[in-house]
C-alpha cells in the first residue's frame, strides 16, 4: 500500500456494477426490500481526484469541484460519504485535525441506470479519505457507514463480486466468469424508489440457496415493471436478445449481455441503433478501486 502521509493528490476509480440476477424475496418493516442478487463489478469507472489542502481543522471542509446536473453538491453522495466518515471518526474518539479536501468527480457511469455509480462514488470517497487521512477505519466499519448511505454501497466498499442477501449488505464472495459485456443505456433514467414502490412488483420470489443460484442463475424481478413503464427498456431488451441473453441491471434502465471476447461485443455495439448509448466493459471479480489501493 502506498504511504499516505505524503499524499497531496490521490486519483481513484469508482467502478460500475451489474446485477447478474435480482430476486425480491420479501420486505422489511421499514419498507426496504429483501433481495437475493449476484453482483459483478465492471472495469468501467467514474474517477475521483482528492486534493489535500494545507488547512487543517476538527471540522474539515469538503469541496466538490464538479457539479452534477440536478444534484446539489451537499446532496452528492461524495459529500455525504465524507461527512458521515468525519462524524464516525469523531464519535470513535479520533481527535486529530484533518486537512480540508477538494474532490474532482469525473462522471462516466450513467445516472439512474442501475449501474450503482452514486453508491460507488460514495465507497471510493470512504476508502480514499480513510487512506489520505490515515484514519485506520476497517473495511467492516466503512461498509457499515456505507450502508447508511445506500444499500449498494457495501459491495463497492468490500470490492469483490458477491452473492448478496438482506437489503444487499450480506455479502459472500463469488467468482462469476469475467466476460466482456455490452451495456446499453436507453434514453430514460429510472429512480430506484419508483420501481420499489410499484404496486405490481413481485416481492415473493422463492428463496434460493447460493449453490442453486450459482448453478442455475436467475432473473430480475424489476425487469417486467421497468419494461411495462418504459418502452425504451422493452425495446432495448428485445433488440439485444437477437445477440445473446439480454438482462436488465438493478432497477434499470441499463441492460446488458455478456460475450466471450471483446470483438463480438464490439460488433454488436457497432450495430446499436443511433438513439441508444452503449459501452463495452469487462466483468471484474476484484474491484479496480481495491487494485489501485493495493488492498
Ligand atoms: C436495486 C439495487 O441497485 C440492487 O443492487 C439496490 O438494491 C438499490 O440500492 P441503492 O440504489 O443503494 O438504494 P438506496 O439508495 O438504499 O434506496 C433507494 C430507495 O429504494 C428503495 N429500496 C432500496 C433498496 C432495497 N433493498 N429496498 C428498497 O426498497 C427504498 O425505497 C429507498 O428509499
Ligand atoms: N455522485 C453521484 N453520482 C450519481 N448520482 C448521485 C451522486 N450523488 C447523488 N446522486 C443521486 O443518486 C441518484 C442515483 O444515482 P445512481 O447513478 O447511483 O443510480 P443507479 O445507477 O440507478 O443506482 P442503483 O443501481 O444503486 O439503483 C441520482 O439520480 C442522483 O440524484
Amino acid at each position: 500500500m502506498p504511504t499516505a502521509i505524503n499524499i497531496e493528490t490521490l486519483t481513484l476509480p469508482a467502478p460500475a456494477k451489474l446485477n447478474l440476477m435480482l430476486h425480491i424475496v420479501g420486505r422489511r418493516h421499514d419498507g426496504y426490500h429483501l433481495l437475493q442478487t449476484q453482483f459483478q463489478l465492471l472495469d468501467f469507472c467514474d474517477q475521483l481526484t482528492f486534493r489535500k489542502s494545507k488547512q487543517t481543522s476538527q471540522n474539515p471542509r469538503i469541496k466538490l469541484t464538479t457539479q452534477i446536473p440536478g444534484v446539489d453538491a451537499a446532496d452528492n453522495l461524495v459529500t455525504r460519504a465524507a461527512h458521515r466518515l468525519i462524524l464516525f471518526c469523531r464519535e470513535k474518539g479520533f481527535r486529530q485535525p484533518l486537512s480540508d479536501i477538494s474532490v474532482q468527480l469525473d462522471k462516466k457511469i450513467p445516472m439512474g441506470g442501475g449501474l450503482g455509480g452514486g453508491s460507488s462514488d460514495a465507497a471510493t470517497t470512504l476508502l480514499g479519505l480513510n487512506h489520505i487521512w490515515q484514519l485506520g477505519c476497517s473495511i467492516d466499519e466503512l461498509a457499515k457507514i456505507g450502508l447508511a448511505l445506500g444499500a449498494d454501497v457495501p459491495v463497492f466498499v468490500r470490492g469483490f463480486a458477491a452473492w448478496a442477501e438482506g437489503v444487499g449488505e450480506k455479502l459472500t464472495p463469488i467468482e462469476p466468469k469475467e466476460v466482456c459485456y455490452l451495456v446499453i443505456c436507453p434514453e430514460c433514467h429510472i429512480s430506484t424508489q419508483e420501481i420499489f414502490c410499484h404496486p405490481e412488483l413481485t416481492r415473493d420470489t422463492e428463496i434460493m440457496t447460493i449453490t442453486r443460484a450459482l448453478d442455475q442463475g436467475g432473473h430480475n424481478d424489476c425487469e417486467s415493471i421497468a419494461k411495462a413503464t418504459y418502452q425504451e427498456v422493452a425495446q432495448a431488451l428485445d433488440w439485444l436478445s437477437q445477440y445473446g441473453k439480454s438482462q436488465m441491471t438493478g432497477t434499470g434502465a441499463c441492460i446488458f449481455a455478456g460475450f466471450n471476447d471483446q470483438e463480438s461485443a464490439e460488433a454488436v455495439l457497432a450495430a446499436l441503433p443511433d438513439h441508444w448509448q452503449g459501452f463495452i466493459a469487462w466483468g471484474k471479480n476484484r474491484s479496480p478501486l481495491h487494485e489501485a489501493l493495493a488492498i
